[in-house]
């Protein structure tokens, strides 16, 4: 489903005129269905890996071969913006901490719109909305408030209920669960633990190893990479 060939990536600093090497020649492999958990000290580039599969990095080198159902393998740094944006759409979801909130937009509707934008018909949509943000307990009084005043834990189970609603093929977890409590952490699980039986691939980064116990098929470990050495 994919696969990750020697991938590179460098981040300028402009202001201080440095160059530095956050990812050197990383090569890893999902299988589809799989559920690859990224694990490495803090700094080692677990993120970047996500957002270069998620093309919001453009790394310098290398290949991220994915299995599209509209595109058939496609190298994923090659993609034109277009793909990218279908893609994104209809095949792989990202998930972070962090919810992109949209001006005076609700909570049902912002859920709702990413279903409307797959083309599921209004009804249907507002009706699998309710079930994805009764699921993650997310107040009904809520429902028709805007975001941008939720707190992190609402904001985040929000985020997680726009990517999930839609069933992607791929779904990246950037350390989705970090300010959640056990109990929305277990709704977490239980909904990746769903997915993962309909057969959604899935890449993630959990700092919480207990939370990845039993979910993850395999391990990959980031080492850091300092001045041309491993470290
Ligand atoms: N947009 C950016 N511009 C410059 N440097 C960046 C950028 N994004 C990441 N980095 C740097 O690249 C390196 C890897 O960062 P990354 O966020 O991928 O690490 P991580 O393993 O996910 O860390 P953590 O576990 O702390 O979240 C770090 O040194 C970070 O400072």
């Amino acid at each position: 489903m994919l696969t990750i060939n020697e991938l590179q990536k460098t981040f300028t600093i402009h202001h201080l005129q440095n160059t530095f090497t956050a990812l050197n020649n990383i090569s890893l492999h999902v299988k589809e269905g799989g559920f690859l958990g990224i694990v490495g000290k803090s700094g080692s580039g677990k993120s970047t890996v996500l957002k270069s599969i998620y093309r919001t990095y453009e790394p310098q080198s290398g290949e991220i071969l994915f299995h599209s159902e509209a595109f058939g393998m496609i190298d994923l740094l090659k993609a034109s913006p277009r793909q990218i944006v279908y893609l994104r759409k209809y095949e792989i979801g990202y998930v972070s901490q962090f919810l992109n909130v949209m001006p005076r937009t609700t909570a049902l509707e912002l859920v709702t719109q990413s279903l409307l934008d797959i083309g599921i018909k209004r009804h249907d949509a507002v009706t699998r909305a309710k079930e994805a943000l009764t699921h993650f307990d997310l107040e009904e009084t809520l429902w028709n408030s805007y975001p941008n005043n939720f707190s992190g834990g609402e904001k985040l189970r929000l985020n997680i209920a726009c990517a999930i609603v839609k069933q992607p093929r791929l779904l990246l977890l950037d350390e989705p669960t970090a300010s959640l409590d056990e109990t929305s952490k277990i709704k977490v699980r239980e909904s990746i633990e769903k997915l993962k039986a309909q057969g959604t691939t899935l890449v993630g980064i959990f700092h919480d190893l207990e939370f990845m116990d039993g979910l993850c098929d395999e391990i990959f470990t980031m080492e850091k990479y300092v001045k041309g050495e491993i470290a």
